[in-house]
């Protein structure tokens, strides 16, 4: 029953319960589940990046896999079962902001690190999929209401690179939009087609078609280039226009090979200036139907970054991860000072949900477009897929069409797209429309 004896929903919370889980990875994360009066359910598993932002959230985390002792993570667990738990149990879950200010203040630091940003998160996340669960609604339609209708364009991660994979690819991310697709479903299907003749692709051509953290194929592959060229011809075999049917998208996670002031390709085995780099990124925008470039410059190259964007702002998406970190400040700050065009949102970035709904909603008002995100250390936790669709964003980034942690995702936003039947709408091409 989620309704009082008045009728009136009843969403105090009553129990907050973490545990230790494993991420796609095969590390160690937090689940959190959160239990309101009325026994409705929340829960919420918490992500982890690879190529993390300087001036992220500090989640309690273990380092790499030799040393998993699941101790910092079992921090987290610890302070959620204890401090939290005591400090949230008897707030209303349907007050969103006040629970996580609430959370902020208990951690009490700038960066969460004291309850680690994971746990906040996971309380945070779980708190609403209780409120949405006693509210008898969807999640996207809970935090989104009736105009969430709006199914995101997906940014499918297809060849990984950088720290998503050993080969010696630079850039991290070679990615397709099926920009011409009339519905999200349809979209998938593209997606999957391509992945496939890609596949086919590979081998034919001699290269391994194992797969690296986003599901994407990690070949062999030095450049840039040849990612692309690949990535072209498999949309072409398929019977796909690269453009206008299907377009490119890149996330180089610049910040991870500037190095010393200069763009260090250890893979090709060139080093740029920022400028020769600037110029490297312009040419593939002109060669190639690239649509989309996310950190493109270093997150502690501005300069870079503003002579990029005024460079090919006007017809490249160009969306900061590090450099905005999903801080609703650091956000404002870049759109004050030219900083790209776009914001890329991970909500373990920020640790709360509703400084990540701030950060888009600071995007949507300045006519900046905003990207919902998965992190490369998933799990099957869906939320993301919601909150694309309750902000009407328009786009999502959440891998490659294989890996259940990233097609968990995909498979969501169709069942939302079924669910909202004719009033659903498909992000498309226009999704990459600034107002
Ligand atoms: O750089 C990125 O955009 C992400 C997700 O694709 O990677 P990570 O989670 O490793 O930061
Ligand atoms: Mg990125």
């Amino acid at each position: 029953m989620s309704a009082t004896a008045t009728g009136a929903i009843d969403a105090t919370i009553d129990t907050v319960t973490a545990r230790r889980i494993i991420d796609s990875r095969g590390n160690p994360t937090v689940e959190v589940d959160v239990v309101l009066a009325d026994g409705s359910l929340g829960r919420a598993a918490v992500p982890s990046g690879a190529s993390t932002g300087a001036r992220e959230a500090v989640e309690l985390r273990d380092g790499d896999a030799a040393r998993w002792h699941g101790k910092g993570v079992d921090g987290a667990v610890a302070h959620v079962n204890g401090e939290i738990a005591a400090s949230v149990r008897g707030r209303d879950a349907a007050d969103q902001a006040g629970l996580d200010a609430a959370l902020i203040a208990l951690d009490g630091t700038a960066a969460k690190s004291r309850l680690g940003a994971n746990a906040v998160l996971g309380v945070s996340l779980a708190a609403a999929k209780a409120a949405a669960a006693a509210h008898r609604s969807p999640l996207y339609r809970y935090l989104g209401g009736a105009d969430a209708h709006l199914l995101p364009l997906p940014m499918m991660n297809i060849v990984n690179g950088g720290a998503h994979a050993d080969n010696p690819l630079d850039f991290q991310e070679f990615m397709i939009a099926p920009v011409g697709a009339a519905t999200f479903a349809e979209a998938v299907r593209m997606g999957s087609e391509v992945f496939h003749t890609l596949r086919r692709d590979l081998r034919a051509a001699g290269h391994a078609t194992g797969v690296g953290d986003e599901g994407g194929f990690a070949p062999a592959l030095r450049t840039a280039e040849e990612a692309l060229d690949f990535v072209l011809a498999a949309i072409e075999r398929t019977g796909y226009r690269p453009g206008p049917d299907i377009a490119l998208l890149m996330d180089p996670a610049s910040s991870e090979f500037f190095r010393d002031g200069v763009y260090d390709y250890a893979g090709e085995g060139v080093r740029r200036t920022p400028a020769e780099h600037a110029d490297y990124l312009a040419g593939l925008v002109d060669a190639y139907p690239v649509v989309s470039i996310e950190d493109p410059m270093a997150e502690n190259d501005l300069d870079g970054w503003r002579e990029l964007t005024a460079r090919v702002g006007d017809r490249c998406q160009l969306t900061g991860d590090d450099v905005f970190c999903t801080d609703e400040a650091l956000l404002r700050e870049g759109i004050r000072t030219g900083v790209g065009n776009s914001v890329l949102v991970k909500v373990n970035q920020v640790g709360t949900l509703t400084e990540a709904l701030a950060t888009v909603a600071a995007a949507h008002e300045a006519g900046w477009t905003a990207v919902m995100s998965h992190r490369s250390g998933e799990t099957e936790d869906t939320t993301i897929a919601d909150l694309a669709v309750a902000t009407g964003c328009g786009q999502i980034k959440t891998g490659s069409l294989s890996r259940s942690d990233r097609t968990a995702k995909y498979n969501q936003l169709i069942r939302i797209e079924e669910e909202l039947g004719d009033s659903a709408r498909f992000a498309g091409r226009s999704a990459l429309r600034r107002a």
